[in-house]
């Protein structure tokens, strides 16, 4: 399909207020697109289901589902020409909001002196004016500007229209192979990843490593750790750890593997129920789906178990295995009556300085900033 042909099908679904995404995965060049039939708005039980989910960061949330068996699946195989356009106006009183988000983060602080937690994600909404609100064009700007990001378009009319380019997965699977990432540390990107990272970063990132190791341990037949190295994701760099291995469904089910990550030190902080109590009575706004989760769940693909090319071009040695590709929603945004909602956060630990802290969710904002000018 030509991509005229298949944006123009996202358009018609958009006018008719039908649900769908789109959403193109990291390094890959095929846009693929759910579009669902109706307007019911869908909900995931078990995790059993195919489809797409979009998860809210609170977890005892529904999580939403776009069903295969209701929907049209298209994709287009070519990226767009680059339509930047001029199209945001910032409305904001920066000082009243960085008033607002350090006042937060020393809120936070004083509780991880109390010993409530070691570890906790706070995070803003900002908001610009929009003065041209098409979504398909910020997507096409999205995928333009962030190939290594997981970008995605989603709407539901009973929900809202969400865009966002994520660097962080939360789970891909693969039958019962399985590889995530321990993603946290943040500083601007300088035209170099060689960097050298301070203790406050490390331990940042470490404290997410661990809990993902210690969240898989009980459900996996082997687990590999990579070292931590530094990855680019627009103007910002991460530290990032790369942990794979084989899960065993005997001993957790995909619903207890995902209820045993979501939300990760990456997202919400450590121990993860009083950090995630902090969040929700002390944030100065709702999150939502910012530092959910969202992505392809349980799709038929066609794998080759084999790689040489006698097997591969046998059939009979090529399985069907359930896959599933599921990120952290970061670098988002909410897209309502002309406005862009921004969200953006980040990790408090000890070390950590309200102003440095305010100046990492600038940079943050300037990912989605950039794709709305
Ligand atoms: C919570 C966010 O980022 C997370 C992912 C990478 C780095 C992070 C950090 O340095 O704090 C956060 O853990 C966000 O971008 O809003």
């Amino acid at each position: 399909m030509t991509s005229d042909v298949f944006f123009e099908q996202i358009q018609q679904q958009l006018n008719k207020q039908l649900p769908f995404v789109v959403y193109r995965k990291p390094n890959d060049h095929l846009v693929k697109a759910m579009l669902q039939n109706t307007d019911l708005l869908h909900n995931v039980s078990d995790y059993t289901e195919k489809g797409f989910v979009f998860a809210p960061f609170d977890d005892s949330k529904d999580a939403i589902l776009i069903p295969m068996e209701d929907s049209e699946i298209i994709a287009c195989d070519s990226i767009i020409s680059n339509e930047l356009e001029k199209s945001v106006e910032n409305t904001n009183c920066f000082e009243a909001e960085k008033q607002m988000h350090m006042n937060l983060v020393k809120k936070g602080l004083d509780a991880i002196k109390e010993g409530k937690f070691q570890k906790v994600v706070l995070s803003r909404c900002e908001t610009v004016d929009l003065l041209k609100t098409n979504p398909l064009h910020i997507f096409k700007n999205l995928l333009q500007h962030y190939p290594t990001a997981f970008v995605n378009l989603w709407y539901h009319p009973k929900v809202g229209l969400w865009l966002g380019a994520t660097p962080e997965t939360l789970l891909e699977v693969e039958g019962s192979r399985f590889k995530t990432m321990a993603l946290a540390g943040t500083q601007n990107y300088n035209g170099t990843i060689d960097v050298t990272w301070e203790n406050k970063e490390k331990e940042e990132q470490q404290f997410v490593t661990d809990f993902i190791v210690d969240s898989l341990k009980a459900s996996v037949s082997s687990l590999n750790v990579s070292k931590a190295i530094t990855v680019k994701a627009g103007n910002v760099i991460h530290l990032k750890t790369a942990i794979s291995g084989i899960l065993d469904f005997k001993l957790l089910n995909f619903k207890q593997v995902l209820k045993a990550l979501h939300p990760t030190p990456a997202v919400c902080g450590l121990p993860k129920e009083k950090a995630k109590e902090f969040i929700l009575k002390n944030e100065n706004y709702y999150r939502e789906f910012y530092t959910g989760f969202l992505g392809e769940l349980n799709l038929q693909e066609k794998t080759s178990r084999n790689a040489n090319r006698r097997n591969v071009e046998n059939n009979a040695y090529r399985a069907v295995k359930n896959v599933s590709n599921l990120y952290v929603n970061l670098r988002c945004m909410k897209i309502s009556e002309q406005k862009a909602h921004i969200y953006i956060g980040g990790g408090i630990t000890k070390d950590s300085k309200p102003e440095a802290e305010w100046q990492e969710t600038v940079a943050k904002a300037a990912v989605m900033k950039k794709v709305l000018q």
